[in-house]
């Protein structure tokens, strides 16, 4: 059975999304940071990691591209999940009863329109993962407690849920990546996430989106990453889609003049953005 890193508990979204992209057939390994997940796949103590690159609200989580290109770590693949937010507490706990609710940071900054409209003088506690707070409800049986989490995360840790879809923004999705220590060529490619970097002179970026525009190449999103130690000095990351192979190899070949070390951090099958159910 195949070895999958997470950061986060059973029950979290990262969780999920593993379970999800490899059809449950996976040994999950909690891990307490991005980090531990990274070092875990650079040892070869797991077969993969599953890691959130971006977040349609928070946005892109660059010490995640900086960790994928500090481990050299190859992305194999892609998921995105739809990300529903509830409400949870012990039994017997009422609206009334919470002065305190634990969860991820981003789970928090989702839920902040339903937070101020309800619970304005609740104290707001960060945590490692979402389930972890549904856990600790459920660890600590707090009476003035609620967590904000997942369904499963419910189930799993035997908790009421007071609330469901407490998140402001519906079309909430968290896009996570798949991390392997080497590539895994696969002839399903069409998508391919590169790094590299641009001189300091007018037009350098536009030379290279103009390459893959010249070659049929959709930019599916584009990030700058600062250099640390570098001040204005930037790692341009780019996803990209075709829908024929050669005209790929013929825009590498060519963005190869315009760029300095440029990257392929992997080439996968893209993934839609499914609206799942939880
Ligand atoms: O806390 C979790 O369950 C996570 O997996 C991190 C997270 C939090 C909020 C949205 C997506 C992922």
């Amino acid at each position: 059975m195949k070895r999958i890193a997470v950061q986060g508990i059973v029950g979290s979204f990262h969780e999920d999304a593993a379970q999800r992209y490899f059809n449950k057939k996976i040994e999950v390994v909690e891990c307490k940071s991005f980090t531990s997940v990274c070092e875990l796949v650079d040892t070869d103590k797991v077969d993969y990691a599953v890691m959130a690159i971006e977040n349609s609200i928070a946005g892109s989580l660059l010490k995640n591209y900086q960790l994928i290109r500090d481990y050299h770590l190859r992305i194999i693949g892609e998921i995105y999940l739809h990300i529903q937010m509830n409400l949870m507490a012990v039994k017997g706990v009422k609206p009334s009863d919470i002065t305190d609710i634990y969860s991820h940071p981003v789970a928090l900054q989702q839920c902040v329109e339903y937070l101020e409209q309800y619970f304005p003088n609740a104290n707001l506690h960060e945590g490692l993962d979402t389930a972890a707070a549904a856990k600790l409800m459920s660890d600590e049986q707090l009476p003035h407690a609620a967590a904000i989490g997942n369904l499963r995360s419910a189930e799993l840790y035997k908790l009421n849920i007071l609330e469901t879809g407490i998140e402001t923004n519906k079309k909430n999705y968290t896009r996570f990546l798949v991390l392997a220590k080497h590539g895994n060529p696969t002839e399903k490619a069409n998508k391919a996430s590169l790094c590299f970097e641009v001189g300091h002179f007018y037009g350098s970026l536009a030379r290279v989106l103009n390459v893959f525009a010249e070659n049929e190449i959709n930019l599916a999103k584009i990030q700058s990453v600062p250099v640390i130690g570098k001040p204005n000095e930037y790692t341009i990351h780019v996803d990209i889609e075709w829908e024929k192979l050669e005209n790929y190899d013929r825009a590498l070949h060519q963005a190869l003049k315009s760029v300095s070390s440029l990257a392929i951090l992997g080439e996968y099958e893209r993934s839609e953005i499914y609206m799942h159910d939880q």
